[in-house]
């Protein structure tokens, strides 16, 4: 029997401007940063709470409050509430009902990937209208095949919501997957076949990528062309991963102004005060704005 799901073409369509264009009018209004809510054990502790689903709740609608007004959305780390169990999750749908309220953007940093039968279940998670857990955008991993996304790909669609497929990821151990290949590496693929999607859409496209800020001349070396991509790049690792605006301006060159920064642990040990969270959002903001 045919795998079920793979191919499913969605009909629902919401009636929210598309992702990639609600992404590119906050950027425009906020500056190009995203804030990661990462409620790591030791930032708990370090703020005073306790490291159970209460901590969890004071912390993330806390960081959500101090930094929702400057960031152009929150990034919330999804295996940081699953760590708390059905309590960490109730948090979790918690904290993305109130940045929708707020108007924040939120991006679940899920990472989800399997067949398609079960990837339209986590898009119905993600992505759906109604769901619990509906973000703004979830990000997704390409390794059981680009297509495999699909039920995500068109449900994200057709619901004004947005994808960011990992291409080349933040940390070292990264390249011994994404660059196999070399100038027809496995991120160059995904980078296509992310472009060609966004190519279906007249304005800013809502398929981004997941590019991180460390992978310094990795882009060029692969011979990865980004000016057809027509889409945003999430690019995490500035801050507690050692990235600078700096180093996100030569790694990215001309395709900068679609590049969404993302910095969690170094703002967040700003906190708990509010006050401090917020300059060093600000700050954050500055370096990616000089
Ligand atoms: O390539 C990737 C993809 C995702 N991440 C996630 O971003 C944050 C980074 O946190 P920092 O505290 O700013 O280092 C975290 O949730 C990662 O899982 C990434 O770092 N790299």
């Amino acid at each position: 029997m045919p795998e079920q799901g793979a191919g499913r073409t969605e009909a629902v369509v919401s009636g929210r401007e598309p992702f990639g264009v609600r992404l590119a009018a906050a950027m425009a209004a906020q500056g190009p940063l995203c804030v990661g809510i990462d409620p790591h054990p030791a930032l708990l502790i370090g703020w005073g709470l306790q490291d159970n689903a209460a901590g969890l709740r004071r912390f993330s609608l806390a960081a959500l409050e101090a930094v929702g007004p400057l960031a152009a959305a929150v990034k919330p780390q999804v295996a940081l509430y699953e760590r708390h169990g059905s309590a960490g999750i109730a948090v979790l749908e918690e904290l993305l009902a109130e940045a929708a309220a707020a108007g924040v953007l939120s991006i679940a940093d899920a990472k989800r990937g399997d067949i398609g039968s079960t990837m339209s279940a986590y898009a119905d998670a993600w992505l759906r209208d109604g769901s619990p857990l509906a973000a703004d955008a979830v990000t997704l991993s390409p390794y059981l095949g680009f297509e495999s996304l699909r039920p995500a790909l068109d449900l994200a669609t057709n619901q004004g919501r947005g994808v960011f497929v990992l291409a080349l990821t933040s940390n070292p151990e990264g390249s011994s997957v994404q660059h196999v290949g070399g100038r027809d590496s496995v991120a160059r693929r995904i980078v296509t076949a992310a472009a060609a999607e966004n190519a279906r859409t007249a304005g800013p496209g809502s398929v981004g990528l997941v590019m991180g800020a460390t992978v310094g001349s990795a882009v060029t070396e692969l011979g990865i062309e980004l000016g057809t991509l027509n889409g945003p790049i999430l690019a995490p690792g500035l801050g507690a991963q050692g990235a600078t605006a700096a180093d996100m301006r030569r790694t990215f060159g001309a395709a900068y102004d679609q590049v969404l920064g993302t910095s969690s642990r170094g703002i967040l040990m700003a906190g708990p005060d509010p006050a401090a969270l917020r300059n060093a959002t600000q700050r954050a903001l500055d370096t990616l704005r000089a």
